[in-house]
Order: structure tokens, then C-alpha cells, then sequence
């Protein structure tokens, strides 16, 4: 079975690599590397963020790597502090300066901030639909949203976001969410998929890695991709940049994904801020 990592269609006609690299707490000085790296093995789809502060080593590394800039899917996102239009506005054109790059290929909002600026995330919505008409930005979504907040949209916005970025892993399944995505043709990335590693020791997951002869991260990353999520992992280990790209060359059977659904702790199990409270604007 080839290791080929399938495009996935998006809402609005645009495809998506299924399978990217995330670059969350990776330093400035060390992301054209690693992203180097990524890219070296296969990986053409890089997810990184203004609140990472490391665009400009993406955007390095993808003109360092000969390839053209349309063989890789670049994402990023608003950072929190910057919700008003013209705030948003400028730090877009900062985003795409940092990445020496005339488009991005997703653009989010990173989080709600339902607390803060009146909770007006759909008039932060309305801009990023500008970036998309303009062509700056090839598809736009959302990251963090919780229900109510994409009901938000779909009464109050035109376009209907292409992504919505969650924390998903064995312990935050995430099904409400997910399944509104589903239902209204919203795809679900999963964020911190192996859940920065706190997963991978997990007995079920371990047992299920020894039936299948692969290691935990690849049986974890694997029920990602079969439950048809969007997967970015980070590592900064070259061998674990290789280990995580080779997921789709095995299946897991259904009692296999059933037991690590089974997992899930609900709430219990978020390792990240809480959409509906978290309110953190950078200094
Ligand atoms: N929208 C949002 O709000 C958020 C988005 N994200 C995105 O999701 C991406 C992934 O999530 P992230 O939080 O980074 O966490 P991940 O779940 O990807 O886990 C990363 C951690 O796991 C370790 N690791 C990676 N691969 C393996 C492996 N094969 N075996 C053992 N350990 C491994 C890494 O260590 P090492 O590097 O040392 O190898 C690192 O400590 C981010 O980089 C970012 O792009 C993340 C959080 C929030
Ligand atoms: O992308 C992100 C990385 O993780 C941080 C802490 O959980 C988040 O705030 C942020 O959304």
C-alpha cells in the first residue's frame, strides 16, 4: 500500500493535503529547518499562526525547498487583539509580508473570544471574506468555534467557513462539534492530534500499536485520518517528522477505532483553553 497522502475537498472547491505540519512552539530561529525537513519527506501542508511568531520561517523554508509555492498549503491565523476590521486588515498584510508570499491557502480566525470586543466575531468573519474575494487569502475559516458560535454565522454571514481548526485526540473526541461540521459540510482539523504526547503511553493505544505493528503515534494519527479529519502534528525530532507522515499505508478495522473512541473523557480531557471562556490577547 503507497503512502500517498490524499487531497481532501473543501466547501468552497479548493482541495486540502489531509495531512500537514504544525509548527506551534517551534522557535523562530529553528522553523526553516524543521519545515525544511517536512517538506524534505513529503509533507506539503504547514500550519502555522501569528501567535506562533514564526510565519517568516515557513515562508523561508518554502522558498528554500524548490518547490513552486502552489505544491504546498500554507495556513495561518488571526492573532487574538486584532478582531476589529482594520486591525485585522493590517495584520493580514502582516502575515503574508512575514511569509513573503502573495496568498495564503487558509485563513483563520484563531480563537472566538466570545467575552471580548462584544463578541463580535462575525464582523472579523466579513473581513476575512474580503481576503478571500481579493484572492489573498484561497479559503477561510475558523479555529476554537463552538456551536453556537458557527450558528452565528450561518444566521448573520454569507460564506460558510471551509474549516473549523478543534482540539481533537482519544481524549476530547469532540463529536458535537464534529458532527456539526459534518452536517453543514464544515471540515474539522484536529488540533494537538496526539495531544502533545500525553496520549501515546495510554494502554489501549499502546495494545492497539502492537496488534498493528506501528507505534502509538502512527495508530493515534491513523484514526484521525480515518474518521476523515485533517491532521497537522508538530515535532521537532527528524525521526518522528518521518514517523508521523507514514499513516497511510495501514488500516485500523473498526474494533480497533471503536476502542480508541472509546477513549474520550469529554471535557475532562482538553489539555487546551476552553473556546467558550478563553479570552488571551497577547501583550
Ligand atoms: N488552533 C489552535 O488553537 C491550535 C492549533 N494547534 C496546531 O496543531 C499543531 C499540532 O498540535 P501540538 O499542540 O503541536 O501538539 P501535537 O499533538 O502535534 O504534539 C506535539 C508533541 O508531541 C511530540 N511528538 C510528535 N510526534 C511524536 C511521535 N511520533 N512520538 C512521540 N512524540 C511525538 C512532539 O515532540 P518533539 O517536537 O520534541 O518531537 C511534541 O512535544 C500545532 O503545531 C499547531 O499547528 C495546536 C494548538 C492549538
Ligand atoms: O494555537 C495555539 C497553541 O496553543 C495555545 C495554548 O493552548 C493556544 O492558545 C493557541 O491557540
Amino acid at each position: 500500500m503507497a503512502n500517498t497522502v490524499p487531497d481532501i475537498s473543501l466547501n468552497d472547491g479548493n482541495t486540502i493535503p489531509q495531512l500537514g505540519f504544525g509548527v506551534y512552539q517551534i522557535e523562530p530561529k529553528d522553523t526553516a529547518e524543521a519545515v525544511g525537513r517536512a517538506l524534505e519527506i513529503g509533507y506539503r501542508h504547514i500550519d502555522t499562526a501569528q501567535m506562533y511568531g514564526n510565519e517568516a520561517g515557513v515562508g523561508e523554508a518554502v522558498r528554500a525547498s524548490g518547490l513552486d509555492r502552489g505544491e504546498v498549503f500554507v495556513t495561518s491565523k488571526l492573532n487574538n487583539g486584532f478582531h476589529r476590521p482594520e486591525e485585522a486588515r493590517r495584520a493580514f498584510e502582516s502575515t503574508l509580508s512575514a511569509l513573503k508570499t502573495d496568498y495564503v491557502d487558509l485563513f483563520l480566525i484563531h480563537w472566538p473570544l466570545p467575552t471580548r470586543y462584544d463578541g463580535d466575531f462575525v464582523s472579523t468573519w466579513k473581513t476575512l471574506e474580503e481576503f478571500q474575494r481579493d484572492g489573498r487569502a484561497r479559503s477561510i475559516g475558523v479555529s476554537n468555534f463552538q456551536v453556537p458560535h458557527l450558528e452565528r454565522l450561518a444566521a448573520e454571514a454569507d460564506v460558510v467557513p471551509a474549516v473549523n481548526q478543534i482540539e481533537v485526540h482519544p481524549y476530547l473526541t469532540n463529536e458535537q462539534v464534529r458532527a456539526y461540521g459534518s452536517k453543514h459540510n464544515i471540515l474539522t482539523e484536529a488540533w494537538s492530534p496526539i495531544a502533545q504526547g500525553r496520549v501515546l503511553d495510554d494502554p489501549t493505544i499502546v495494545d492497539v500499536a502492537e496488534q498493528v505493528g506501528r507505534t502509538p503515534a502512527q495508530v493515534v494519527l491513523r484514526w484521525h485520518v480515518q474518521r476523515g479529519d485533517i491532521v497537522f502534528p508538530k515535532s521537532t525530532t527528524p525521526k518522528r517528522i518521518e514517523e508521523n507522515f507514514q499513516i497511510f499505508d495501514f488500516t485500523l478495522d473498526d474494533t480497533a477505532m471503536e476502542r480508541i473512541s472509546g477513549l474520550d473523557k469529554g471535557e475532562a480531557g482538553r489539555t487546551g483553553p476552553n473556546p467558550d471562556e478563553f479570552d488571551y490577547i497577547p501583550a
